[in-house]
């Protein structure tokens, strides 16, 4: 038997008035999600344990079968594993979006989704001017970059992240407590550099978001993991285009596959993904897939993309991945699920159980539920489950079979 995780990220959603009062995933057209659901087992996964932000961090990690009560150490001490940062006992990792300010509001946690190589040219033009021995910012993916503090500076400061508090003004939401003063100037510092810098002047006569501020949050300690072959018994790879996954697979011991033109963005490399995966299967047991272009949609709060996003990923990651498995002289087990909701309209994470098919290529336990959104999985016979025992649950139902 082989075990595939294929996460859309951020997927779930609220009724919507523009949709008749149904939500994206009841207006989305996702025949393969459907025809899982049709022939698997359904139910809802609690991904973010009570007393946890809903980030995709805590989400993520629940989903590739780790309870964030017993790993969980902040989120970017995993995307600092995997942009190769080491950290030190005492090392704080922070992640440090560049974001776009317009008349003190936070109006853009992306920056308009500027591009790496961008990206890179201004947080190294930061590094040079406040970087120092203890303070070191490193260029990761888009507007995603890291803050390395030595002696355990901020490691308690109360820091917000920036997608929650789009078109919030700076001055309500700067790093507060244990530190503060030193992280808001770096953010405050960073501003003058950032608006004077050449990328910025070109992105903004292309009409494009500059990057023009740096923001700080979702600090932490390196954490320690069990690999997931200890846990589980099983050898497996993880495929993603943000750090933040693919730094929990390399905490887990899984082999991280890198597929071109995977963007963590709307244009990504859908059905690469899916291929990969398969592909990992000739030698491995297990798969976890991560797309993050629902999540992205989300944040924006544009319904059109999210739609397109939760229908690419439908027909070319589990369209894709379904095909091959049913093909296949091989057995497998599947799971279907977003990490959490980002619903259009708060423009942000929510923490409610998300919808998970589990199917099984068997096809030998089949639900009465149609179609694969928030309402109908509530009729499932798998009930209400932690995210974090998902893998568990994968195994033993294919022990059963
Ligand atoms: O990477 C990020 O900064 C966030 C917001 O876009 O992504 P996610 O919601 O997946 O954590």
């Amino acid at each position: 038997m082989k075990y595939i995780i294929l996460i859309g990220d951020g997927m779930a959603d609220h009724p919507l008035e523009l949709l008749g009062g149904r939500t994206v995933l009841q207006k989305a057209n996702t025949p393969n999600m459907d025809q899982m659901t049709k022939n698997g087992l359904a139910g809802l996964a609690i991904n973010v344990p009570e007393g946890y932000p809903p980030g995709s961090d805590v989400a993520n990690m629940s989903v590739m079968g780790y309870d964030p009560a017993l790993y969980y150490s902040g989120r970017a001490p995993l995307e600092a594993a995997s942009m190769g940062i080491p950290l030190g006992a005492k090392d704080v990792a922070f992640r440090c979006n560049l974001i776009t300010i317009k008349d003190g509001l936070i109006a853009d946690h992306s920056a308009g989704h500027i591009t790496s190589e961008e990206a890179k040219e201004l947080i190294e033009a930061v590094d040079a001017e406040l970087g120092s021995e203890e303070l070191k910012f490193y260029p990761g993916i888009s507007y995603r970059h890291l803050l390395v503090a030595s002696n355990g500076l901020g490691a308690n400061a109360d820091c917000t992240p920036p997608h929650d508090v789009i078109d919030g003004y700076m001055d309500d939401h700067m790093p507060k407590g244990d530190g503060s003063d030193v992280l808001g100037k770096l953010i405050e510092d960073s501003i003058p550099i950032l608006e004077a810098h050449p990328i910025n002047e070109k992105r903004i006569s292309e009409g494009k978001n500059p990057g023009n501020s740096l923001w700080l949050w979702g600090q932490g300690y390196a954490p320690s993991f069990r690999t997931f072959e200890e846990l589980y018994g099983l050898t497996g790879s993880v495929i993603s285009a943000v750090d933040l996954v693919m730094g929990l697979g390399i905490y887990a011991g899984l082999d991280v596959i890198e597929v071109p033109g995977a963007t963590g963005y709307l244009d990504t490399n859908y059905v690469g993904k899916a291929e990969f995966a398969m592909a990992s299967l000739k030698d491995k047991d297990f798969v976890v897939v991560h797309v993050e272009a629902p999540d992205e949609a989300g944040h924006m709060g544009d319904l059109e993309a999210k739609l397109q996003a939760v229908e690419d990923f439908d027909e070319n990651v589990v369209g894709t991945v379904l095909r091959a498995a049913r093909e296949s002289d091989e057995d497998y087990t599947i799971v279907v699920l977003p990490d959490h909701p980002t619903p259009i309209a708060l423009r942000t994470h929510t923490s409610e159980p998300v919808p998970f098919v589990m199917y099984s290529t068997l096809e030998d336990e089949v639900d009465d539920v149609e179609t694969f959104d928030e309402d109908a999985m509530k009729k499932g016979s798998l009930g209400i489950v932690r995210g974090c025992d998902l893998v568990q649950l994968m195994m033993e139902r294919a022990k059963q079979a």
